[in-house]
């Protein structure tokens, strides 16, 4: 070898040296100091993206969490790439038994399952003729107990959001005791997934602390929500699976999954009642969310309210109620939806994580980091979204703006098996309530807001309900036909 032929080979051998040792030194995206950056942690770190840049990062207690602020980065990190598919470990979810949930278990053989499930039912070129039906009914139950007791309209639309989905799921009108039960687990599961609330999170060896000990108050109050939380799931489903033996099983998502199984394994059978549970959980609040906030802006919105009244009068008449098939002859109402779910998306903080270690643009990715997909962020860049505080529907009639249903129902292999679902029982509710119902703010210019948890629920807000001219005569109508 000559020796420019060694200078050469050293040369690359240094260069490949000093790549690795670059690479290796890769350094974690900016840092937002402390973790939950405030109340509202989502507007917090959208604000710091517009100084550090789309992706940061926090490092606590050993853990790291990468936030992703733009869409781009949500993207290219966490739909396109199978490694993101996971979630995180969540003590706190796991003391309440919820780490084997479709929701929260790590990506693997049982997640497929639960999905594939799922998906059987809710997927969305069967959706209409498996659902439709019920939530024809759903829709016109909510309009009639509204028409008795309009001013009671906030929990009215909780109470009917929750009783059908549980009737969905397992076919049988639940009890209130039942309901009661379902609401407090619902709370309790918001109170444990509060990011930054429980010592535990951040610090998993707490796991390992007997009950009984002073500062474990936290694992007495999870063994009492967990005991609750698996009553909540196994009673219903076995009552189900009891009427599907007999022959006596309505409709719903159990008796679907169970009609043709003449023998169901141990294991599928505890795949089938997480899924079941899900449904119900994962399916209550966003949607009870989104509803409420269409309440919420049409009452302070009287110009839009009318023009999607107008809308409706004019395609569909006025001697019946809206239906499934006229959706598509709505692309108004199709503005609205759009707009609420981007104006406050139900998830604005959507968890995931990684199972090996990553590298984005130069920054590093650790293994099993905290990535939090920041929805509410990329719903409201105003390159994207120009006024993005306010309620403008008019905005999704320009072809061109994105769909915020790519963000609000999550990315990738975890995106919501419900999507299709929750836009039927949005649609169907909503273009009703706009034909019988008009809608007037009485918060004397109060600004709009939600209590800040997982699943963002607005806050409790006046509203007067008024029942339009011929509403009593189309419901009776629709109900006779
Ligand atoms: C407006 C209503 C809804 C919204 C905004 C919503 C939103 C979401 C979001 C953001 C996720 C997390 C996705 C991710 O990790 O990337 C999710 C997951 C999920 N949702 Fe929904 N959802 C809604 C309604 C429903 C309904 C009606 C069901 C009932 C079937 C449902 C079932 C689920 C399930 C089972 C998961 C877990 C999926 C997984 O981890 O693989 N959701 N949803």
């Amino acid at each position: 070898m000559n020796s420019k032929i060694h200078i050469a080979v050293l040369v690359g051998i240094a260069s490949a040296i000093a790549l690795a040792i670059l690479r290796g030194r890769r350094l974690l995206p900016p840092s937002v100091g402390k973790f939950p950056l405030g109340e509202k942690p989502w507007k917090a770190y959208a604000g710091l993206a517009k100084t550090l840049g789309p992706v940061l990062s926090v490092s606590t207690f050993g853990k790291t969490v990468i936030i992703l602020n733009s869409a781009e980065s949500a993207l290219e990190i966490v739909d396109r790439r199978v490694n993101f598919a996971c979630k995180p470990r969540w003590p706190m979810a796991e003391l309440l038994g919820k780490q084997h949930s479709v929701a929260f278990v790590y990506y693997g053989e049982r997640h497929k399952k639960m999905r594939k499930v799922l998906h059987a039912s809710l997927n969305p070129t069967i959706i209409v003729s498996t659902w439709g039906e019920h939530v024809d009914m759903q829709s016109i139950s909510l309009c009639s107990a509204l028409l008795k007791a309009p001013d009671a309209f906030f929990t009215l639309i909780e109470d009917n959001i929750q009783r059908h989905v549980i009737g969905h799921v397992y076919g049988r009108q639940p009890t209130s005791e039942y309901c009661r039960i379902i609401k407090d687990v619902m709370d309790q599961t918001s109170a444990a997934l509060q990011p930054g609330r429980w010592m535990v999170d951040l610090w998993p060896a707490l796991l390992h602390l007997p009950s009984w000990i002073p500062g474990a108050e936290f694992k007495r109050w999870a063994a009492e929500a967990r005991e609750l939380f698996l009553r909540s799931m196994t009673e219903p489903f076995l009552a189900t699976k009891a009427d599907v033996a007999s022959g006596n099983a309505p409709f719903s998502f159990v008796q679907y999954a169970l009609q043709n199984v003449d023998y169901i394994s141990p294991e599928d059978e505890n795949v089938l009642i997480d899924a079941a549970g899900t449904f119900v959980t994962a399916g209550t609040e966003t949607t009870v969310s989104v509803l409420l906030t269409f309440v919420a802006m049409m009452s302070r919105h009287p110009d839009v309210q009318e023009k999607a009244f107008r809308e409706i009068q004019e395609t569909v008449g006025d001697d019946r109620l809206a239906n499934l098939q006229d959706r598509e002859s709505l692309p108004y109402l199709e503005c609205i939806i759009k707009e609420l779910l981007r104006f406050n998306p139900s998830v604005p903080l959507i968890p995931h994580s990684n199972m090996r270690e990553d590298t984005y643009q130069d920054y590093r990715i650790p293994q099993k980091s905290w990535i939090l997909i920041n929805v509410w962020a990329v719903l409201h860049d105003e390159s994207t979204y120009p006024n993005p505080e306010k309620f403008i529907p008019e905005r999704f009639k320009q072809a061109s703006t994105p769909d915020p249903r790519s963000f609000v129902f999550g990315l990738g292999r975890r995106r919501c098996p419900g999507a299709a679902f929750a836009e039927l029982v949005l649609y169907i509710s909503m273009v009703r309530l706009l034909t019988l119902f008009k809608f007037t703010s009485m918060d004397d210019g109060q600004p709009f807001d939600v209590v800040p948890r997982l699943v963002t629920i607005p806050k409790p807000f006046n509203c007067r309900i008024t029942v339009r001219a011929n509403a009593r005569a189309l419901l009776e109508s629709h109900l006779t036909r």
